[in-house]
């Protein structure tokens, strides 16, 4: 059994990704989306990633950018991976020649086996919740009965996770790894880093409880 990876998104501050990378996560997201509360833009990414150590992974979440708009932050961002979040197809994706993650927005009749099959260059498939208008970063969870049991890409579990539910979460769908955003936060864009902690520590805590099952 692999253990849980863990992706801490929407860090807006150079203190916030400092407790990310104390806290023993393995990524944290920036998000280049300006609608968003939590949107950054290229000096603030700069700033933010400046003492983020090797073997912390930087994700940089876009919905339906411009060709322009990512190289952009490619060519002045350390980036070490694309997550797109609206309506881009594999093409779109992988132009960049940076590894890239796809979100998906779950509603209950959704095929998400082949859903996952239209990204074949994806390294993993991001399960957010559905909700008309938003394109993510809702703060809620989905039906976690819809993941598939054997998905053809690893699978980021997102969407409404919290410390008090990601136990559970992981007990469920098992997946490669959790993304959480506004269940880490003290208010819209910054984070509270006790309850990164929190949370890090709870998917250790499930993690070592499965090992030894
Ligand atoms: O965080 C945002 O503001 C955001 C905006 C647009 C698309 C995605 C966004 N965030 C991603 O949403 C999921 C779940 O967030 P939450 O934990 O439910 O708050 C997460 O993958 C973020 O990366």
């Amino acid at each position: 059994m692999l253990r849980t990876r863990i992706k801490i998104c929407g860090i807006t501050r150079a203190e916030d990704a400092t407790a990310v990378v104390d806290a023993g996560a393995d990524a944290l997201g920036l998000v280049f989306y300006p609608p968003s509360p939590r949107a950054v833009d290229i000096a603030a990414a700069k700033i933010i990633v400046a003492d983020v150590p090797a073997f912390v992974s930087v994700t940089a979440l876009f919905v339906n950018p411009t060709v322009e708009e990512v190289q952009s932050v490619l060519d002045s961002v350390r980036i070490d991976l694309l997550q797109f979040h609206g309506d881009e197809e594999d093409a779109f994706c992988r132009q960049f020649n940076r590894p890239y993650i796809k979100a998906l927005r779950v509603r209950q009749a959704s095929d998400l086996v082949a859903s996952c099959l239209r990204f074949p260059n994806a390294l993993g498939i991001l399960l957010d919740s559905y909700k008309p208008g938003v394109p993510g970063g809702t703060g809620e969870t989905f039906d976690w009965s819809l993941v598939p049991a054997t998905p053809p890409k690893p699978i980021i579990l997102a969407g409404g996770l919290a410390p008090e539910n990601v136990a559970a979460a992981i007990e469920q769908v098992a997946p490669f790894a959790v993304d959480i955003s506004g269940g880490v936060e003290a208010a819209k864009g910054i984070k509270d880093h006790g309850k990164i902690n929190e949370f890090v520590k709870e998917v250790y805590r499930v993690d070592q409880h499965r090992l030894q099952c």
